[in-house]
């Protein structure tokens, strides 16, 4: 390779990867040797036996190599394709009411509270600091419908080095709560200013604006409309909530009789595009299922917020049956937990109640969901191209996991009997399950080590 052309090599790690691909649901490299460019992507992978040849291509001193401990390895960043990020000022409370009682008790209430934009950037540093703890290297946030506070939170995901969607909320329906909705024409001019000034910031570049309608039961058909148009010319992102709850799918089919379906109203207006991720879909028949597959849009899966809020349960493997693009989301405040291991968790939990359920329903495996926290998040937002895996092009974003780490979660036991590397590679596996955000000792996104925090934080 001509020097000029070789990528400049900022890290080489070498040790335990484990990631998915299209192929493999979870593949585990041991002693492999990943080289980290300085644009903070993935110049190379290789053996440890090729280190020699290896920085002799890419110009590294072998001393320089950062070498994982034996109980740690490196997985693909979290990514959490829905969460609120305003109502992580009441996560963990506030979860004895069906969804839409659920709304106009809490949530609207809280959201309005965002327009103070000190209020704001004390939760909204909250849960960029706590997600990215928690290993969510990127993030599909909803703030609230004010524009400005919308903008901090982006400036907050960008300065922390979190990788982020963010959606200015549009609503222009909203009896419950006074003050909290817009008119259709604020709503659009809103988005409108919002839009221009995310994608003005070039200095975030991490950070990318998407098109949020609340919900069908939250805007007018004619909001819905003027929504579909500015993300067709703006090439922009979309992202809102599909058949979550009977009672709200009842009542979109009553407000929008000329629809066929909860699908078909966003497809009317132009909503339902290959950069489109909807949450929830527990009720979408198998019609639907192929608009989304037809379309490129994608489903959010959020078992937390499911169970907790009783909406229902997706059949998550006839969503993949029909080759829709799934991610997993955390949906804070409907779902109590910010961590997408959390997520996992719940996801499992909900496929075994399928199949307690109706035994000829397939469970889901680990791998299967450890895919769908992962690559399957970064395919919903049609970002696979530069993130999900430890593909060679791609950009770093990872977690250096200790399943050792001093004071966690996890008791190792040592099985005499048990080869060592194959002990290690079934706790690694089931720290997915046992672990939590001790675990997590390093959290890089794009070649970046984000956490542990380097400046000093304010609360
Ligand atoms: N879970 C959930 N569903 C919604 N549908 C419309 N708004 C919301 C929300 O804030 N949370
Ligand atoms: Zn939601």
């Amino acid at each position: 390779m001509e020097n000029s052309n070789r990528p400049k090599i900022a890290n080489v790690y070498r040790g335990t990867f484990i990631h998915s691909t299209q192929k493999t649901a979870l593949q585990i490299l041991e002693d492999e040797l990943l080289g980290v460019d300085t644009d903070g992507k993935i110049a190379f992978t290789g053996r440890g036996t090729e280190l020699v040849r290896l920085s002799q291509t890419f110009g590294f001193s072998p001393t320089e190599v950062i070498q994982l401990a034996k109980h740690e390895f490196f997985m693909p960043g979290l990514v959490d394709t829905h969460i609120h990020a305003c109502q992580y000022s009441y996560a963990g409370t506030a979860l004895d009411m069906p969804l839409l009682q659920w709304l106009n008790t809490y949530t609207f209430p809280v959201e309005s509270h965002f327009k103070d934009l000190q209020f704001a950037h004390k939760v909204y540093s909250q849960v960029v600091k706590r997600t990215l703890r928690n290993g969510t290297t990127t993030a599909c946030y909803f703030a609230t419908i004010h524009t400005d506070a919308s903008l901090l939170l982006g400036k907050i995901a960008n300065d922390f080095g979190q990788r982020a969607f963010v959606g200015k909320v549009c609503m222009d329906r909203n009896d419950s709560v006074k003050h909290y909705k817009e008119t259709n024409q604020e709503s659009q001019e809103e988005t409108c200013r919002w839009n221009i000034r995310i994608l003005e910031k070039i200095q975030y570049p991490l950070v990318r604006p998407v098109v949020t309608p609340r919900f069908a039961l939250s805007c007018t058909g004619a909001l819905l409309g003027q929504l579909g148009a500015i993300a067709k010319n703006n090439n922009l992102h979309i992202q809102s909530h599909i058949s979550e709850n009977v009672e709200e799918v009842n009542l979109v089919k009553k407000m929008f009789p000329d629809s066929e379906s909860y699908t078909d109203v966003y497809l009317k207006h132009n909503l339902l595009t290959d950069k489109t991720v909807m949450a929830h879909g527990c009720y979408l028949s198998d019609e639907e299922l192929v608009l989304f597959r037809e379309t490129g849009a994608s489903l959010a899966h959020c078992p937390n917020s499911n169970i907790s809020l009783c909406s229902g349960m997706l059949n998550v493997r006839n969503v993949l049956n029909h080759k829709v693009k799934l991610g997993l989301g955390t949906d804070v405040a409907g779902g109590y937990s910010a961590s997408m291991l959390d997520a996992v968790r719940r996801a499992l939990d909900t496929s075994k109640i399928l199949t307690i359920q109706n035994p000829e329903y397939k469970t889901l495996s680990f791998e299967e969901v450890f895919r769908l926290a992962t690559l399957g998040g970064s395919q919903a937002l049609s970002l696979d191209d530069q993130t999900g895996n430890f593909e060679v092009g791609k950009d770093f974003d990872a977690l250096r996991v200790n399943v050792a780490a001093p004071g966690g979660p996890i008791d190792l036991v040592q099985y005499s009997n048990v080869p060592l590397t194959i002990y290690f590679i079934f706790v690694s596996v089931a720290s997915g399950l046992t672990g939590d955000d001790r675990n997590i000792a390093e959290v890089f996104v794009a070649g970046k080590k984000v956490v542990p925090f380097t400046e000093p934080t304010t609360e």
